[in-house]
């Protein structure tokens, strides 16, 4: 069942890509087996599953990166793929700028180089060294990356990794914005078994084959994901859900709600509507790490952000983004 929040109208329902019955052996081991699901535009898949349980295998073979030894995998003619791995094989004793970053594999427009860079929040970045990045913004200047060349379908091999849980809900929102701007379709394989991003449409679940599918509410609710990763994980299976009321410039000010620019952000501003770090969590028992990063957000009293942020239980769909 597909969810038609936040699907910019009209865009949706094009397929992108879909595997049939996909399945990958390596020797003599199936990899995964028997994979189908499709993405189409505007559309955002989510892949979960334990390590080891074929996400990043099935999404190569839906990308063409690696051939399926059996099943098939059909791609719109044509399509435009932008790909961030899991992992890069970056030389980090070489000297390389985000520039470089972005023409790496191929010219780029100077034009498509900003805008991509802007759309990611690092347009001041240009010239930065990316040993030099934070884990966040290495994983912005890799989307950036990606979605220089317009692509119709963005694949992220767990964008959120190496990045703390502020940032994580940042790359999630950069990652919706993406969506909404573009219609792109996009496969999101998710490093957090209990946690989804809201906006997900479907959530495939898999474990060398699809365990489950749907929305995150119904996969938390499958006997196949209680199974799989037991009954207090279907308890959790959570979806972000969070509010700003300001934005922080690239230059370090701060946009408020009512459009006024700030160098900082403090809470007795008068820009804040909730007292900062007001925190709306629907009663829950997470045994992920996010609750505690939660509260080392909390706590960081210099940094005043004031998102509600909310882990709303997708069980009682609190929470979801209309
Ligand atoms: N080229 C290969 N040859 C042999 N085995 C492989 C190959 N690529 C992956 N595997 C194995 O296939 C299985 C699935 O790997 P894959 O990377 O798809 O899992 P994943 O779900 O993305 O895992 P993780 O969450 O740990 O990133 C793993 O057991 C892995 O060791």
């Amino acid at each position: 069942m597909l969810s038609p929040a936040n699907a910019p109208a009209g865009v949706r329902g094009e397929p992108l890509v879909s595997l049939e019955d996909v399945g990958v052996l390596r020797n003599g081991r199936w990899l995964v087996r028997g994979v189908d699901f499709s993405v189409s535009r505007g559309e955002i898949v989510t892949l979960i599953g334990p390590n080891g349980s074929g996400k990043s295998t099935s999404a190569k073979a839906a990308i063409g990166v690696l051939k399926p030894d059996e099943g098939r995998v059909e791609r719109k003619p044509g399509l435009k793929v932008g790909y961030v791995p899991q992992k890069l094989s970056i030389d980090w004793t070489l000297p390389l700028t985000v520039r470089r970053l972005m023409t790496l594999t191929g010219p780029l427009p100077e034009r498509d180089m900003h805008a991509a860079l802007e759309a990611a929040g690092i347009a001041h970045m240009l010239g930065a060294e990316v040993q030099h990045l934070s884990g966040g913004e290495f994983q912005r200047a890799l989307m950036a990356r990606a979605i220089a060349r317009k692509p119709d379908l963005l694949v992220l091999d767990e964008p959120v990794q190496g990045v703390d849980f502020a940032g994580e809900i940042a790359l999630y929102d950069l990652i919706k914005s993406i969506r909404n701007l573009s219609g792109c379709g996009i496969l999101l394989i998710s490093h957090d078994l209990h946690v989804v991003m809201a906006e997900t449409d479907t959530v495939i679940c898999l474990n060398g084959h699809v365990c489950c599918r749907g929305t995150p509410e119904a996969v938390s609710r499958s006997p196949e994901y209680v199974r799989l990763f037991g009954s207090r994980a279907a308890q959790t299976l959570a979806v972000y859900s969070h509010h700003h009321d300001h934005t922080h410039l690239p230059d370090g000010r701060v946009r408020h709600a009512d459009g006024s620019v700030t160098d900082h952000c403090r809470p007795d501003d008068g820009h804040h509507a909730h007292a900062p770090h007001e925190h709306a969590h629907a009663p829950h028992d997470h045994d992920h790490d996010h609750s505690h990063a939660d509260d080392a957000h909390a706590h960081d009293g210099q940094h005043a952000h004031d998102h509600a942020h909310e882990h709303a239980h997708s069980r009682s769909g609190e929470g979801r983004h209309a």
